[in-house]
């Protein structure tokens, strides 16, 4: 059984993730993290019937007060940090669903993970056809040296670009540098309208109500485009499947490794 603790339990993907971990055989939901239910059970917020999973307000009680071996965290990228440190000190696995955390941030994850003996898979989208889409996506930067991301999103959303899109800029700048053709220093005009600049892939990020998430890589050559594109609907159930294979892999491997693919058979 493996003993899970989801902060951000109590929120729009953590709440799926809570009713998956509670109907999965092989795993126990241990506790949450929410400062609005602080205090309450789990079970009666999300009406699991009679379960009793207590929600703590931060991460340090709810290390006191019970023992788990995953924490997921599903917050907000100006708490997460704190509870993922925090748990990989304890010695606990993390699995990370939460978008906004920059390169350096996981820098100092890998380092405090390899430091304590412990694991992390970061999965900057947890859905399989986004893991699709991020392998398309590889496969054509491989042979199309001129690309950049296009990252849509609901208008609420605090971090630009999103976890999608970071996770896609780093990985394709793995698979190759596109071209550039006209250096920040010779563009005349507004250069924050040729979008942020993510281990030198361009990302533009749109924030615009009536949109969900979408995330889409185009390249361009002479004479052709190819656009490869992912769009979300309202739920987040589509994270679930994916959010359950990561609490069961992040045990199998040391240190941090980012993308679900990356425990995945392909
Ligand atoms: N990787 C993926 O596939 C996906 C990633 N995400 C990312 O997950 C994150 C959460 O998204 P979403 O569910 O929409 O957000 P919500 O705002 O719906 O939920 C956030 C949750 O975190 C809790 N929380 C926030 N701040 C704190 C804090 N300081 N201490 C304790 N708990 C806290 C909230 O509870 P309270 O306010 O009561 O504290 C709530 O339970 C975002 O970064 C989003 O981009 C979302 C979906 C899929
Ligand atoms: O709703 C959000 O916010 C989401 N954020 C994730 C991201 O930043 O990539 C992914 C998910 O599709 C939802």
């Amino acid at each position: 059984m493996i003993k899970v603790c989801i902060a951000g339990g109590t929120g729009w993907a953590g709440s799926e993730l809570s009713k998956g971990v509670f109907n999965n055989p092989n795993m126990t939901l241990v506790g949450a993290l929410s400062r609005k239910h602080k205090g309450e059970n789990l079970g009666d917020v999300l009406n699991f019937g009679s379960a009793n999973i207590p929600i703590f307000g931060d991460i340090e009680t709810a290390l006191k007060e019970i023992d788990f071996d995953v924490l997921v965290d599903y917050t907000k990228p100006t708490i997460a940090m704190k509870n993922i440190i925090s748990c990989l000190k304890k010695g606990k696995n993390v699995v990370i669903g939460t978008s906004g955390l920059t390169d350096e941030d996981y820098s100092e994850i890998e380092k405090t993970a390899d430091e304590n003996n412990t694991s992390v898979l970061a999965v900057g989208n947890f859905a399989i056809t986004v893991v699709l889409l991020q392998k398309f996506s590889e496969m054509a930067a491989k042979y199309i040296p001129n690309f950049e991301i296009i990252d849509y999103a609901h208008e609420d959303k605090i971090d630009a670009p999103s976890g999608t899109a970071r996770e896609l800029a780093y990985r394709l700048s793995k698979v190759q540098k596109p071209n550039q053709y006209v250096t920040e220093e010779e563009l005349i005009g507004e250069k924050a309208s040729r979008g942020a600049n993510l281990n030198e892939v361009q990302v533009h990020s749109v924030r615009l109500p009536g949109h969900v998430i979408s995330i889409e890589t185009i390249f361009g050559l002479k004479d052709e485009k190819l656009s490869i594109r992912h769009d979300s609907g309202a739920s987040a159930e589509p994270y679930v499947k994916g959010g359950l294979l990561a609490i069961e892999k992040v045990s199998t491997f040391k240190g941090l490794k980012r993308g679900l693919d990356s425990v995945m058979e392909f």
